[in-house]
């Protein structure tokens, strides 16, 4: 276990009683404003003494309220990127790089200074100021310093909040690469439900300032149970896939064990694995393979649980061939589909409806 966190602290009106492990790779902290995801973080990092509890990342103890150990942040070993960057303005990029590297704590992740700019593609922005930077630019430039202060585990809140689709789109590809180059595991505060299914090993879904759920990414993305915390338009499984062909028109073949998908867009190579997040709301279900349907992708599926909400609408968990789906159909539609556990059936997902942005690197 990377980390180990079981704390408890109170605000004026708000109570947080959480905890979780973190296991190596991405966990992701995903909750609503307010769910206490800040706090917690911020708890880790050593910016806020809890109430009480206990956090130790390896062997190491970084809080003990027991024991009165409280760990100050710059002894956590410990690389923090905020949502805005908190760059120095009167550094150039380089010069803000070398302060990482000045107050690198050692023991962490062994990245030279120019792997660190070759990874997050930095060369061309050394000698800039940071107000000469764009948003993405900013916080790859914050990832680096951060990185060069040689932190075991790096915790990073809402770092991609304030950019725009595009300019997220744009760094995305660069933290799936720091995560499967590197061995350094990442506690990642989001409340993006995208960038999460893209980068995140791990969900700990905080509610309230508790904890709802948490484990496997795949395995709670694709529990139907957790459509409405998840949010319904939001909810989907993520499923790993390989490139098998890019075709003229536009459309990419993708392996996975139940069969072909054919999806837009896909920017891979032919042989590389991809994560693809098929939300609930772009899969509907049939009990017989249909025919003459416009849509080119259809799957032989399972289904494996039904979960009629408190509203119109129902999730389905879906097996194919091993891998999870998630749809999202009417109540009255999984009534007139008779639809229950164990069934057989088909799930016809819209070649479009998974965008691009839904496609990331495999993450192993
Ligand atoms: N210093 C503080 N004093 C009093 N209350 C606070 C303080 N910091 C946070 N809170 C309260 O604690 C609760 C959790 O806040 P926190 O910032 O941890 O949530 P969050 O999940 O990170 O939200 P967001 O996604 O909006 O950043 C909120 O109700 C907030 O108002």
């Amino acid at each position: 276990m990377s980390l180990s966190v079981d704390i408890e602290h109170r605000f004026d009106g708000f109570t947080l009683k959480a905890a979780f492990e973190a296991p190596p790779g991405v966990t992701a902290l995903f909750g609503r404003s307010g769910a206490g995801k800040t706090t917690l973080v911020n708890a880790v990092a050593g910016l806020l003494r809890p109430d009480a509890g206990r956090i130790t990342l390896k062997d190491r103890v970084l809080l003990d309220s027991a024991a009165h150990i409280c760990l100050p942040p710059h002894r956590r070993r410990l690389g923090y990127v905020f949502q805005d960057a908190r760059l120095f303005p009167h550094l150039s990029v380089a010069a803000n790089l070398d302060y990482g590297t000045r107050y690198a704590s050692g023991g962490g992740t062994a990245m030279s200074r120019s792997d660190v700019i070759d990874l997050l593609g930095l060369a061309p922005l050394l000698d800039r100021r940071p107000r000469h930077l764009s948003g993405g630019e900013t916080q790859r430039v914050a990832i680096g310093r951060a990185l060069l202060s040689r932190p075991e585990m790096l915790l990073m809140d809402e770092p991609l909040a304030a950019l725009d689709a595009t300019r997220k789109a744009d760094i995305l590809p660069y933290l799936e690469r720091l995560k499967t180059a590197y061995n350094l595991p990442i506690l990642y505060v989001s409340h993006a439900l995208d960038e999460i299914a893209r980068l995140a090993d791990t969900l700990v879904l905080l509610a309230d300032g508790r904890v709802h759920s948490a484990g496997p990414i795949r395995t709670l993305l694709s529990d139907p149970a957790l459509v409405p915390v998840l949010g319904v338009r939001e909810a989907g499984a993520v499923i790993d896939a390989r490139v098998t062909h890019h075709a003229d028109d536009g459309l990419t073949t993708l392996r996975i064990a139940a069969g072909d998908l054919y999806l837009p867009g896909v920017q891979a190579h032919v042989g590389d694995v991809v994560r693809v997040r098929i939300r609930a709301g772009d899969v509907i279900i049939a009990r017989e393979r249909p025919k003459g349907l416009s849509s080119v992708n259809i799957l032989p599926v399972t289904v494996t649980a039904v979960q009629m909400g408190d509203g119109p609408g129902a999730a389905i968990a879906l097996d194919a061939a091993g891998d999870a789906l998630l749809a999202r159909i009417t109540a009255r539609s999984a009534r007139d589909l008779g639809l229950q556990a164990g069934m057989p059936c088909f799930a016809v997902l819209k070649a479009t409806s998974v965008a691009q942005a839904s496609i990331g690197q495999h993450l192993p």
